[in-house]
């Protein structure tokens, strides 16, 4: 899918909340293409560096709404919980065939469309952090009211963040939530979890850290550039009877290894997700 669509936007892209999220997609953004004066961000917050970037583009920041055009799309990058306050600010930016995007955590199509005039087409959608370098990955779920249009000029705006998944089911929403949306947090508590070992097996702290972060690093490098499955990159590295199987006795272990534990950790996060749906 292209993102030439992009460049022929005839409404403004309107984002509301540029953290670290929005950010990372205002960023995006402009390197494929998108005009900067097609860009309007509200930020309550904005930082100074961010304001001047926008400015030196070309973009505008906190206009009057009297002087925002019916915009093509309202992306909405705010936390979950400020999303009631937020939605019924927006409302009334909201014109017919604008279509609007959420990566909020949780918030149901229901939720969303609900606090939007009747019939606005809407994507609940959940990034993640490596889109700050093109790396995410994003699932994508429509309501009825999305064309294809609508869907395409969504797919040309995630893809600025990295590779975009699109469901049917919006029931599986909070499980890729709790995988892929909250799952960066996992491997870089892995890279300090395998610092914080190898201090305690007799390496120096500053080396250790180096040393885990480099290797889950080049791990996902190679992943990615083998196309390989991971286990059998696992099997790689495990000569049998050798340092790694002995390591991999412990994670493996049915009852108490990574695959228990990850299972505990991931079915917390998908029913947080539930809970912030409401
Ligand atoms: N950080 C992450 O890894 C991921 C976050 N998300 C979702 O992305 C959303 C944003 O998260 P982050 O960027 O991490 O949070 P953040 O706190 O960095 O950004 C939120 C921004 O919203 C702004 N804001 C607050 N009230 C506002 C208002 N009334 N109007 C406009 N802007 C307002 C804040 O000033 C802040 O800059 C959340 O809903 C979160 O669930 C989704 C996937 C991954
Ligand atoms: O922790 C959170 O709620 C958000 C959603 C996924 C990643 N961060």
């Amino acid at each position: 899918m292209s993102a030439d669509i992009l460049k022929t936007l005839t409404g403004p892209v309107v984002l509301v909340g540029a953290g670290k999220m929005g950010g990372a997609m205002l960023e995006g953004w402009l390197g494929l293409g998108l005009p900067a004066e097609r860009l309007v961000v509200l930020e309550p917050n904005l930082a100074e560096n961010l304001a001047a970037r926008l400015g030196a583009a070309g973009a505008r920041a906190n206009p009057d709404f009297a002087d925002i055009p019916a915009p093509a799309v309202i992306v909405l990058a705010v936390k979950p919980q400020v999303a009631p306050v937020v939605l019924a600010t927006i409302r009334s930016l909201v014109a017919p065939g604008t279509l609007v995007v959420s990566i909020m955590a949780g918030r149901t199509i229901d939720f969303i469309q609900e606090a939007l005039p009747n019939g606005a087409a809407v994507v609940r959608t959940i990034p993640n952090t490596p889109a700050a370098i093109g790396q995410g990955i994003t699932v994508a779920v429509p309501n009825r009211h999305v064309e294809a249009a609508g869907r395409d000029l969504a797919h040309a705006l995630l893809s600025a963040l990295g590779s975009v998944e699109w469901i049917a089911d919006e029931a599986l929403m909070d499980a890729a939530t709790a995988v892929s949306g909250s799952g960066p947090a996992y491997v870089f508590l892995l890279a300090e979890a395998l610092a914080a070992a190898g201090a305690a097996v007799g390496l120096p702290a500053d080396l250790a850290g180096r040393l885990a972060r480099a290797t889950v690093a080049g791990s996902g490098a190679l992943m990615i550039q083998s196309g390989t499955d991971a286990a059998t990159l696992r099997e790689n590295v495990t000569s049998p009877g050798g340092t790694t199987a002995a390591a991999l006795a412990v994670l493996m272990d049915p009852a108490r290894g990574f695959g228990p534990l990850l299972g505990e950790a991931v079915a917390a996060a998908t029913q947080r997700g539930r809970e912030l749906g409401h």
